[in-house]
């Protein structure tokens, strides 16, 4: 698996081959180009001899066993049979504990240390290099520590920058859209405002001007009002002066009507005193019969009696006479009744004129009662505009008060925003520089690991025995196998007893048959890390068939907590992978399988059937080729990009079918 950027690999290998081993070896080379383990004799390095001119064959000789390195680079299989300065070496940084806090290390201070030889007075005074080593290896955790505090400082620096950064970003991008929503919403409310201030002054004008018009109307009214009231007040007088008129009129009725019957009277006093004269008239013809008659026998009394008759002749013509004058009179007096008639009838008209015109006026004393009615209706609905028009202006102070309240909001809310952005420029910056510093701390980071790793050894071997299992032969109960006790070998050492005969062998680590595939990972982990930080890294599985091999490197199918070595690492690169994205770094990942099966490269992830072809044969001519560089690679391998543990798991499985020598699942 190749990272692109730094150039780096990291190839997890299984052996297939046979050895009459019982258990299984880890072997984790770094800083080593490429290794093709299934040409090794793993029998011919155990024990204190190696062998070196197979290493050098294999390229990664010098670096294995020379001093290049400094000096710490150290013999691959005396790690395996045991010193004591592997124990120290390989203890993990994380039992540092607290006891290297308080100390302060400069850049120049760390790359003092890293750089630092080591100065011997005597090369082989053991004692004193390993004291020595021991004083560097804890200077070295202290540094690590101070360097992972550090790191870890900037760390929780940089998140809390970037969470307030996320977070004055979000209050920025609200503040922004409340702004903008408030902007919006006080420019509808300053165009509505606007609207209904315009409407309002239409209305007012109008509201004013039907004002003016109903205050010229009321004048007018008014003036008419006084002008019906005066008449009807001139109209009232004549009329009480012709009521007055009428009863005069009435009186003089009454009084003509009085004399009128007194000279009925009168006339009747005067026909009966007519008819009295004419009763006298008839007595005084008997008389004047009688007379004659006694004229006859008077005539002789004729000359007294003619006296008589004159004067009764007399009498006759001034009763006539005053006849004549009553007929006369009465005449008068029916000529001043029909004239008084007549002026009645007069004053009658007169009078139902005037009642007419006092109808006329009371009508329009009505009407200008009723014109006073709607006078008062104008007058209170211009009260009541006036008190709308009130209303109306206070809405419009208030709702210029809004605005005005909302444009220094809306101000305000600008100066935040300013104030913001320049927190953000701020924060920005910091963060800039948090990232440098953790890019500078990431780099002291990936040296400090890959010194401490060089320290624990660039080689190391593992041990991990496999539990018995109910296929194994009821012999193989676990009875040759031992651990030692001792203090120097606790974990590291394995005795294999053969015919009476006892074996002891030292490995860096020994996974006892309770080591679960966890325990295993936690000490690969760190050499995953160290590929991810652009070294060189091998993982291989060595061991004779049904040891674990596959167990180990690939896990159980299907069981998630026996993944093996391969997934979990795949998990790790892909992991840390995301979580560098975020500072910048980018990955690629390409995959590519081959199997070495006697002496002959094959191509696992070809497409074209391998079945169909002899070992290596399929038309390509692998050859495994070494770079300037140092680095190692097998020409026209199928090379895959992946972005996945998903994908590698699939390859894994394409792989896992093209393989002649199967998986013993
Ligand atoms: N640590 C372990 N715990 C439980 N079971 C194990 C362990 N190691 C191996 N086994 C079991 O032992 C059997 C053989 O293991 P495995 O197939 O991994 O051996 P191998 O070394 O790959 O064999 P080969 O070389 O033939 O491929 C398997 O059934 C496996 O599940």
């Amino acid at each position: 698996m190749a990272c692109k950027e730094q150039n780096t690999n990291l190839h997890l290998c299984l052996n297939t081959s046979t050895i009459a081993l019982s258990f299984l070896l880890l072997l984790i080379l770094q800083h080593k180009p490429f290794l093709f383990f299934s040409l090794l004799d793993f029998q011919k390095y155990i024990g204190d001899e190696v062998r070196v001119d197979k290493w050098q064959e294999l390229g990664f000789e010098k670096k294995m066993v020379g001093t290049a390195n400094n000096g710490r680079m150290r013999h691959a299989f005396s790690v395996v049979n045991g010193e004591q300065e592997v124990g120290l070496n390989s203890a993990p940084p994380s039992n540092a504990g607290s006891e290297y806090g308080g100390f302060e290390f400069t850049r120049e201070d760390v790359y003092a240390l890293l750089c630092e030889r080591m100065k011997y007075k005597n090369k082989f005074n053991y004692k004193e290099r390993c004291e020595n080593m021991m004083d560097y290896i804890k200077r070295l955790r202290l540094c690590i520590k101070w360097f992972q505090e550090l790191e870890g400082s900037y760390l929780f620096e940089q998140e809390k920058l970037q969470n307030a950064l996320d977070f004055a970003e979000s209050r920025c991008a609200e503040m922004d859209l409340i702004v903008k929503n408030k902007e919006e919403e006080l420019n509808l409310i300053i165009v509505e405002l606007r609207k209904s201030l315009a409407s309002l002054q239409e209305k007012l004008s109008k509201e004013e001007s039907e004002k003016l018009a109903a205050m010229d109307s009321l004048a007018r009214e008014k003036e008419a009002r006084l002008t019906v009231e005066k008449s009807q007040a001139s109209l009232s007088e004549e009329l009480g002066k012709i009521q007055g008129e009428l009863q005069n009129a009435n009186q003089r009725i009454t009084s003509v009507s009085d004399m009128y019957k007194l000279l009925q009277e009168y006339n009747s006093s005067l026909q009966l005193y007519n008819s009295k004269l004419q009763t006298d008239l008839d007595t005084a013809h008997e008389n004047v019969k009688r007379g004659e008659k006694e004229k006859a026998a008077i005539v002789e009394n004729l000359s007294t009696l003619g006296g008589q008759y004159m004067t009764l002749q007399d009498q006759f013509n001034s009763c006539k006479a005053s006849v004549n004058d009553a007929a006369k009179q009465k005449d008068a007096l029916v000529k001043e009744v029909a004239s008084v008639r007549a002026e009645l009838q007069q004053v009658r008209e007169d009078r139902d004129q005037l009642q007419l015109q006092v109808q006329t006026l009371t009508t329009e004393v009505v009407n200008c009662e009723e014109l006073v009615v709607k006078s008062n209706e104008l007058k209170e609905r211009c009260v009541s505009q006036s008190n709308q028009l009130k209303t109306l202006q206070d809405q419009l102070d208030a709702a210029q008060n809004k605005l005005r309240v909302s444009d220094l909001s809306a101000f305000e809310a600008k100066t935040e925003f300013e104030a913001q952005k320049k927190l953000i420029c701020e924060l920005q910056n910091r963060l800039e520089d948090a990232e440098l510093k953790i890019v500078e701390g990431e780099t002291l980071r990936k040296k400090l690991h890959n010194t401490i790793l060089e320290l624990k050894g660039n080689i190391r071997v593992f041990c991990r025995v496999r539990p018995l299992l109910p296929e194994d032969s009821p012999g193989a109960d676990g009875k040759d196998v031992s651990y030692p006790t001792t203090t120097e070998a606790l974990g590291r050492g394995i005795d294999l007893t053969q015919n009476g005969q006892k074996y002891s062998f030292t490995f860096d680590k020994v996974f006892m048959p309770d080591s679960t595939q966890e325990d295993v990972f936690v000490e690969i982990s760190q050499l995953v890390q160290s590929a991810l930080d652009g070294y060189k890294v091998c993982i291989f599985a060595y061991g004779q068939t049904g040891s674990g091999k596959t167990y180990t490197m690939m896990g159980k199918p299907g069981n998630l907590e026996q993944k093996g070595l391969i997934p979990r690492s795949l998990e790790q690169i892909f992991q840390t992978r995301q979580s560098l994205q975020s500072q910048g770094w980018k990955y690629e990942m390409q995959v590519s399988m081959l199997e070495i099966y006697n002496e002959t490269i094959r191509d696992l992830l070809s497409t074209k059937d391998s079945s169909r072809t002899e070992y290596g044969s399929n038309g390509k001519q692998y050859a495994i080729k070494h770079d300037a560089n140092g680095n190692t690679h097998v020409s026209d391998l199928t090379v895959v990009d992946v972005c996945s543990s998903r994908e590698v798991a699939f390859l894994l499985d394409q792989a896992s079918h093209s393989r002649l020598v199967m998986f013993r699942i």
